[in-house]
């Protein structure tokens, strides 16, 4: 069972179960809950992580494989449905089958459930949401010894379901993270739907835990992005390890996949590389959105999405940015307990010259596109390829150290 708010083991260490990571360890950091430590020196470009998904949902069933989210019109074929509930598109035969055989995927309860949902009255989001909670059923489901009809699959399911019960939720104390009504009306939704299928429905602690654990876990997996240059995600993926890498908004880390560059199941792993040279002890930490978002912005939706204040090196210099209208506006603005411009300002800090060169470094010129320039990769984990140029892992701009320099010139 997943309990919705787990005070319990907020700082235990969960075992490795996927993925492989070089150099780092995951230990308990002091008001963070688990983070990844740097056990070693870590060069820039080298890969610290790779991490596959134990659930991908996917947000446009038309329009990207239901398995492996790959964008089903680079093809040149319409995709493969499912000759049961003829909703789910697969990419390849193989994807098909690869979702059939995965309890988190497609199996035949799953397929069944998908093609009972009543969707009426509910809107995009929790439509989602139904579609995960389905997949996460079944996968709670099959990691139930009782319900075992394949041994290995059963213990795949309950290394996979362990994992995501151990991650982070939202404290019941944390709102708009942990929104009671909103799980009640869905579990509501996944009975009625579970019942016409004859699928057994989880319990509505389970419901609860599964949508806080995928609101603070859960990655959104990028799509092009669209005609003005807005953001836009083609699913959600929950990684068994990915999940412990806290934010910075200065990160020394940032991750890259390859969901229409390669095949599944390589095309679902995440990779997450140093963006520059890091000691030992040093924490492993990713920006949880682009690096241009402002201070003010970060902040909220650190708390509301989050719920917590940022409270490192960029975040206590540019809380001193504030001009004096600003102040007053934030004045005005409702305040969260902590007050966003109280910040504790003790440790160090960035200065501006600092903050100015590291987004002109990292941040992609191209306009709109917000994605993170990663230097050359290098490591045992992926070797280096020859590039001597860093990669916008958005949309793949090459910038050689040459161009960099030219451009702070330009400064
Ligand atoms: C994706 S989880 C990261 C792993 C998490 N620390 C854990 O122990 O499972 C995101 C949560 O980690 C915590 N977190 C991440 N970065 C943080 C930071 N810079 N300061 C404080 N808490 C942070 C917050 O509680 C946040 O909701």
């Amino acid at each position: 069972m997943l309990a919705s708010h787990n005070s319990t083991i907020a700082n235990t260490v969960p075992a490795m179960l996927a993925g492989i990571n070089s150099g780092i360890a995951l230990q308990p950091v002091p008001a963070r809950g688990r983070g990844f430590i740097a056990q070693r020196d870590i060069k820039a470009g080298e890969t610290v992580l790779i991490d596959w998904p134990i659930i991908l949902v996917c947000n446009n069933l038309k329009q990207y494989c239901y398995n492996c989210l790959r964008d089903l019109s680079i093809l040149g074929h319409s995709g493969v449905h499912c000759s049961e509930c003829r909703i789910a598109v697969f990419c390849s035969d193989a994807c098909l089958r690869a979702a059939k055989g995965n309890p988190a995927a497609h199996t035949a309860d799953v397929c069944r459930v998908l093609s009972k949902a009543d969707r009426s009255g509910l809107n995009e989001e929790d439509t989602l949401s139904l579609r995960l909670l389905a997949q996460a059923q079944a996968l709670s489901a099959a990691s139930n010894p009782h319900n075992a009809v394949n041994p290995t699959m059963q213990e795949a399911a309950q290394q996979q379901w362990t994992a995501f019960a151990r991650m982070q939720s939202a404290a019941p104390s944390v709102t708009p993270l942990y929104d009671q009504q909103r799980s009640i009306r869905l579990h509501e939704r996944l009975r009625s739907t579970s019942a016409a299928a004859g699928v057994k429905c989880m319990s509505l602690q389970d419901v609860e835990g599964v949508l806080s654990r995928e609101g603070i876990n859960g990655y959104g997996v990028m799509a092009q992005s669209g005609p003005e240059g807005e953001r836009r995600i083609r699913g959600t993926a929950i990684y068994p390890l990915a999940c412990y890498v806290n934010h910075e908004c200065l990160p020394n880390v940032a991750r890259v996949d390859d969901f229409d560059s390669s095949q599944y199941p390589h095309n679902t792993r995440m990779c997450f590389r140093a963006l520059h040279d890091l000691p030992a002890g040093e924490e492993i930490t990713q920006s949880y959105f682009p690096l241009p978002v402002g201070y003010q912005e970060r902040q909220k939706r650190l708390q509301e999405d989050y719920g917590f204040t940022c409270t490192c090196p960029r975040c206590k210099e540019e809380a001193s940015w504030l001009s004096d209208d600003e102040e007053a506006m934030e004045a005005d603005a409702p305040q969260t307990a902590e007050g966003s411009q109280e910040m504790d300002t003790g440790a160090g800090a960035a200065d501006e010259a600092y903050i100015g060169m590291f987004l002109l470094k990292y941040v992609c010129p191209v306009e709109e596109c917000g994605g993170t320039m990663l230097p050359p990769p290098t490591g045992d984990l992926v070797p280096a390829d020859g590039t001597t140029s860093f990669k916008c892992n958005m949309c793949g701009l090459l910038r050689t150290e040459e161009q960099f320099m030219a451009a702070v010139q330009e400064q």
